[in-house]
């Protein structure tokens, strides 16, 4: 850690008229994990893509391992590895084969490519798999082939861009997992993109992101602490201590048709509920914040609800249809 792997001042970018990233800045510590987190249409997609050179800023500027991507962008795509969100994996090809492509656009030496992709492979326990077509592979392989290519001509950065989209719990897990360990061994910058707020909770530092604005910063013990919202969970007794503890705090959500959650971050209020309905309470445990929470005072809306709503109005329009 220490100096700075990205540097983002001032990135604006839109689309037609539709302002998708507006005066976003951003330092990234090198070695860092740092997740951007946002609801789909966010604009998370959008600056992975002009931090990977693919597309210019229409305002600012932005340098990954010290090159300026518009300037310099050869400097800059050699000290970065992405992984998109649409695999664009050759699946007519074996594993080798789609690393073996890679290495030769990059222009590595025969024996660097040989040997980088032996490593690679076997860092992302595929090395059974080399010499298989990978039409034959399963989507948490595909991933993890897509992270070794990634990774093959040995980039200072790697960018993710939602990872684990459309993965099960477990290969989620197994990706994460691998990513850790690349970070310590290679002093890696991870940078990823989720909307899933449970996958940044080990995150160095956690950029919140919405509407193309950054909204916050910082390691998620940091944003829990200063955005998020204690509570505490009760189960009254019966219906009419249910009642009466609701109409008390306008503010209380039920959680199911027996429990409410109260918001307990002023504890003269907290403590007056206690002693009012002492005998009358079968259960009390207080909710300490949650990412999730720090969202949702952030933005006045629940991540979750309007990511997987967006998700699918995106694929029912079409918008990211075949690979890339
Ligand atoms: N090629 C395009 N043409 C027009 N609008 C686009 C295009 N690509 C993205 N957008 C719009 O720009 C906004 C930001 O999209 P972007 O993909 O950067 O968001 P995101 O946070 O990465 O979400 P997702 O996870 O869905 O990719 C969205 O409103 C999207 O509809």
């Amino acid at each position: 850690m220490g100096e700075e792997a990205i540097i983002i001042s001032e990135v604006s970018a839109a689309y037609g008229s539709k302002q998708v990233l507006d005066c976003v800045s951003l330092n990234v510590p090198a070695g860092t994990h740092f997740a951007l987190l946002g609801p789909n249409g966010a604009g998370k997609t959008t600056l992975v893509s002009i931090l990977s050179t693919l597309r210019r800023p229409d305002g600012g500027s932005a340098r990954v391992a010290g090159a300026d991507v518009v300037k310099s962008p050869t400097e800059a795509r050699r000290s970065i590895g992405v992984v998109f969100q649409d695999s664009s994996l050759d699946d007519r090809l074996t594993a080798w084969e789609n690393l073996e492509f890679h290495g030769l656009v990059y222009g590595m030496a025969p024996k660097r490519r040989r040997m980088m992709i032996e490593q690679v492979l076997e860092l992302v326990e595929l090395g059974d798999w080399t010499h298989e077509v990978v039409r034959s592979f399963s989507g948490g392989m595909r991933r993890r082939l897509e992270i070794a290519r990634a990774l093959l001509h040995e980039p200072k950065i790697l960018f993710l861009d939602e990872p684990t989209v459309g993965l099960d719990a477990q290969t989620r897990q197994h990706i994460w997992h691998y990513l850790g360990r690349l970070r310590q061994e290679r002093n890696l910058t991870v940078l990823t993109t989720t909307h899933y707020i449970e996958e940044v909770e080990d995150a160095d530092i956690v950029c919140i992101i919405d509407g193309g604005k950054i909204i916050a910063e910082g390691s998620p013990q940091t944003l829990k602490s200063q955005h998020g919202k204690r509570w505490l969970h009760l189960t009254p007794r019966d219906a009419e201590t249910l009642a009466i503890v609701q109409s008390r705090f306008p503010e209380a959500q039920a959680l199911g048709s027996a429990a409410l959650a109260v918001p307990a971050d002023k504890d003269d209020q907290v403590d007056a509920l206690l002693t009012e309905f002492r005998d009358r309470l079968l259960e009390v445990r207080f909710q300490q914040p949650t990412l999730e929470s720090v969202f949702l005072s952030l933005t006045g809306k629940e991540l979750r609800d309007r990511a997987d709503g967006q998700r699918d109005a995106d694929k029912a329009a079409g918008r990211r249809g075949g690979r890339r």
